[in-house]
């Protein structure tokens, strides 16, 4: 357990605010690029906003027209003790006042509306971006993080698009004129109650300058936590095998931690506002009535009358409560922005195509590969040096060695998940960089070891290979794959419905899946990542069965793990550090009795 988890749930650590400004004024400069982007997306509904702007305009124009006409009904009617007529203004007074709720309903019903399709078109892009992004951009990245940035970062614009927006108009709107009429009442009332207005401005200045970084450093806790949860529930089996839970809860009570002191000082400062503004309006009340009623009987209601007084502790009010929202809502905008630009980072990333603007669609292959004196490493260190290697059409290349010797990263770069730096790979004589991704990709099929199976029926997740295969077609492939008789014994048959990475069926069944998979998709070439996992014999033997059927006639990159299954290989490649040491058929590289041989050997006893 970490300390953190030993202190009393009501202790908030202070946040080293002075830090974190320094980031923020970094941001701010993106705040009107961030706006600019959010804008964009809101004025694709600009019809309806411009019924919002009306109707926003209308309900602060009514709301000034309230307290004048209670103005008037106390000094033309009930000070001059007249009756006639009064009831005339009080229904005018209704009618008024219904209007305004009116137009508060219709804006706030049709902003919801604007939100609802702002956010849903800002999470179709997000997702869609995500599928345009490099493996190397999720491989540098907590993937619950970034869901995070789907899900809560949306969420917050959401929500400041059906709050704030409005809030921020109208209240700019009935400052004005609000200011305006106060001004045409009485001037001296007026500088009375803005008298207020500069405490209040550094107050509130005072209060968002804390709470905005906060904003932004809470929504970026928000995503630890989340991804740190993704992880763990995703690795539950390893936590558990391990017996690491105690240790797991205390990395989470860590970021929980430090999300909850974030979010304490956001919302406890911020908390100050209403406070704040309520004291002071209760001081701008006082003033009113005090200076006002001075005036009243020092000049005999010549100056302001006492209708003029009751118009201004309203207007009063009024004046303080957009002040008050547009400070509130000032935070959530800069929660909103914090959010937005996250979203938007991830939507500059470079895109996978974007070097693609040359390169070919290929539509089929004969899947003749070569690389000749190939280096890459994924960042400065070098993974792979100086790699020449050919697969002709329908050869099997297998690769082995220790951990780490660099396998995957050259299967990586044959699919283009990766570029390579130096030298050259070339598919049927054109270089890979020429050729588009997808176009590529389309021409290959994976069985890897983690192969990913989706949540859905069997039939779903084996037509995943080719969307547009028959039923027929998809028990034909499963037939080849040796799945045929496990999958028509599941209570459902083809229909069964597999939990999400098909934590329902055997680990060995699981292949035999990904290979009717692959079958389907009917590939020039296939990369196969055997499983390490101990499989049992007979399924071991199904698999090798449906292997072989796969890769005939088909180029095939195999990283063996168990020698024994690639002694038919056409070329073995034996690499280490990065480099291969040794190259040739299994008779020749026995022959040598190098290392392959040694390892071989090993293996046999
Ligand atoms: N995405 C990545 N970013 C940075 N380095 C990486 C990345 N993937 C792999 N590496 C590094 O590249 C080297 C080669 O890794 P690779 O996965 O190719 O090895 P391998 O031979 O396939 O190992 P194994 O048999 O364990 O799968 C390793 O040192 C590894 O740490």
């Amino acid at each position: 357990m970490s300390n953190s988890s030993l202190k009393a749930p009501f202790q908030y650590e202070r946040i080293p605010i002075e830090n974190i400004t320094t980031d923020n004024k970094k941001k701010a400069k993106n705040m009107g690029a961030t706006l600019k982007r959010i804008w964009n997306y809101l004025a694709v509904e600009k019809a309806k906003l411009t019924l919002v702007i009306l109707m926003v305009m209308a309900s602060s124009g009514l709301a000034l027209l309230g307290p004048f006409l209670v103005g008037m009904a106390i000094d033309d009617f009930i000070v001059m003790q007249q009756t006639a007529g009064l009831g005339m203004l009080l229904i005018s007074l209704i009618v008024v006042y219904l209007f305004h709720s009116l137009s508060i309903f219709l804006q706030n019903f049709w902003m919801i509306g604007i939100a609802q399709n702002t956010v849903y078109t800002l999470r179709k892009d997000l997702f869609k971006q995500f599928h345009r992004l490099p493996i190397s951009y999720f491989d540098k990245r907590q993937h619950g993080e970034l869901m995070s940035r789907l899900t809560n970062d949306i969420d917050n614009v959401n929500n400041t698009l059906n709050q704030s927006v409005i809030q921020i108009f109208s209240s700019i709107l009935t400052l004005v004129g609000t200011i305006a009429v106060m001004l045409y009442l009485s001037p001296i009332l007026t500088v009375v109650t803005m008298s207020v207005v500069p405490v209040m401005f550094f107050a509130m200045k005072w209060i968002t300058k804390r709470t905005g970084p906060l904003y932004k450093l809470q929504q970026r806790k928000l995503g630890e936590v989340n991804g740190y949860v993704e992880e763990i529930v995703s690795g539950q089996h390893v936590v558990k095998t391990y017996s690491q839970e105690d240790m797991v809860i205390g990395q989470f009570e860590q970021r929980n931690n430090e999300l909850k002191n974030t979010g304490f000082w956001a919302l406890a400062i911020s908390g100050l506002i209403p406070k704040v503004m309520n004291m002071l309006n209760f001081l701008s009340f006082g003033l009113i009535a005090l200076i006002g009623g001075i005036l009243v009987i020092v000049y005999d209601q010549q100056l302001v009358t006492v209708g003029t007084i009751v118009i201004f502790t309203e207007y009063a009010r009024q004046f303080t409560r957009p002040l008050n929202e547009l400070s509130n809502q000032f935070n959530v905008l800069l929660s909103a922005i914090a959010g937005a630009e996250r979203v938007f980072n991830v939507m500059d990333e470079t895109q996978e195509e974007m070097d693609e603007t040359k390169a070919i669609e290929i539509s089929s292959t004969n899947g003749n590969i070569k690389f000749e004196h190939v280096s890459f490493g994924y960042e400065e260190t070098k993974i792979l040096n100086n790699i020449s290697f050919e697969a002709q059409t329908g050869e099997t290349v297998a690769f082995v060695g220790h951990t780490g010797a660099g396998k995957t990263t050259i299967i990586n770069l044959i699919s283009r998940f990766y570029n390579y730096d130096e030298g050259k790979i070339t598919l049927d004589g054109v270089d890979i960089k020429n050729i588009k991704r997808s176009s590529l990709r389309e021409q290959m099929a994976f069985v890897l070891q983690d192969s990913f199976l989706f949540h859905g029926t069997i039939r779903d997740n084996i037509r995943y290979g080719r969307l547009e295969a028959t039923d027929k077609e998809v028990e034909n492939a499963a037939k080849d794959a040796n799945a045929h008789d496990f999958i028509v014994k599941l209570p459902n048959g083809y229909d069964t419905i597999l939990d999400q990475d098909g934590s329902g069926i055997s680990q060995g069944q699981k292949q035999l899946l990904t290979i009717a998979r692959a079958l389907l998709a009917e590939p020039s070439i296939l990369i196969l990542d055997e499983a390490t996992s101990n499989i049992d014999t007979i399924t071991e033997l199904k698999i090798q069965d449906a292997l072989e059927r796969l890769m005939a006639g088909r180029t095939s990159f195999v990283i063996a793990h168990r020698l024994n299954t690639i002694q038919e290989a056409n070329t073995i490649i034996m690499l280490e550090h990065g480099e291969i040491i040794e190259k040739g058929d299994h008779e020749q590289l026995i022959k040598q009795k190098g290392h392959y041989y040694q390892l071989y050997k090993g293996q046999l006893n």
